[in-house]
């Protein structure tokens, strides 16, 4: 569905650079549901906008569904948009109409686009678990049930990619869960692919990849390895049963990889690295005038 490779992104203010993604890879596969987290600055909000055609990146390979987005026009680039992917904000609901019930904010993008489907609001604000609320004004809802006419929203236009950016960064806890919930319902039930933003760490048990960014770079994976049953819950053994994670370092095309910034201060290294191979793993070891310990991988 996605493939990223080497991304560039460079904006220019005034006289001023910032590379926000330095040769970045990524690869998605359809149906799959992923989070993407890094701290503040690293990158994640230019990789999402990139990913929904909102800005064009400056270098590197990016194509979703098919379509390569440095040959788009302008104007496919538009149509992309509308047809191709859905967009979760974390303040949605400032987008929408407050006087407006729930079911007329769902209709209003599709009446924009010559489309009035009421049947298909309807089918929309039930998928989103809001079918008793349709008839509230928006300033009757919850941050929450906001957030989920938001969903309804970004599913109108069938969406194959649903991109969501700090989708729960407004809410409470357990409202957050149930959001993460439902975008796990929508890519369970109907195949959709979520790439979601977000600081929130819950985000790794409900998702099935976790990739974190680092300066621009994707830097290490977190995969959920399945428990032993599909639910859990249901067992007494619940510890053997329950989900695991891996974590692995990402090597990207030209063999570079991010090394936790701990990993390094634990061995002292400053600069340079001895890397020896013996049989099956690489070592990186501080050089030989100041080794402490050695890191294995
Ligand atoms: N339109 C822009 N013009 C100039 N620089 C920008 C622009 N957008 C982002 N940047 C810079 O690019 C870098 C990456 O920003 P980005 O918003 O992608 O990070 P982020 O990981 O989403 O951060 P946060 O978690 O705080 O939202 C930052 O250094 C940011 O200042």
């Amino acid at each position: 569905m996605i493939v990223c490779e080497n991304l560039v992104k460079i904006y220019k203010a005034n006289d001023l650079e910032v590379v926000a993604l330095q040769g970045l890879d990524l690869r998605v596969e359809t149906g799959e549901l992923m989070g993407i987290i890094g701290n503040s600055g690293s990158g994640k909000s230019t990789l999402l906008n990139m990913l929904g055609g909102l800005d064009r990146p400056s270098a590197g390979k990016l194509s979703v569904a098919g379509a390569d987005l440095f040959r788009l026009t302008t104007s496919e680039l538009v149509q992309y948009r509308l047809q191709t992917v859905g967009f979760v904000w974390q303040n949605n609901a400032r987008n929408l109409i407050p006087y407006l019930s729930a079911l007329q904010n769902v209709e209003m993008p599709m009446l924009l686009r010559g489309k009035r489907k009421r049947e298909r609001a309807h089918e929309l604000l039930e998928l989103v678990g809001l079918g008793h609320r349709k008839k509230n004004k928006l300033s009757e809802l919850s941050g929450g049930e906001q957030q989920r006419v938001a969903i309804a929203i970004a599913l109108a236009n069938e969406p194959k990619l649903l991109l969501a950016d700090e989708p729960t960064g407004s809410v409470d806890t357990r409202t957050a869960a149930m959001i993460l919930d439902l975008f796990q319902e929508l890519n369970r039930s109907f195949g959709l692919t979520v790439v979601i933003v977000t600081h929130d760490l819950e985000l790794a048990r409900k998702v099935d990849r976790v990739v974190a960014i680092r300066d621009g770079k994707t830097s290490s994976e977190l995969l959920r390895r399945k428990g032993t049953e599909e639910d859990s819950s249901d067992s007494w053994d619940e510890e053997a049963n329950a989900d695991t994670h891996e974590e692995l370092a990402v090597l990207d095309h030209a063999g570079r990889l991010q090394i936790p910034m701990e990993y390094l201060q634990a061995i002292q290294a400053d600069g340079k690295l001895r890397i020896e191979l013996e049989e099956d793993r690489i070592i990186l070891m501080a050089p030989v005038s100041s080794i402490k310990t050695d890191t294995r991988m």
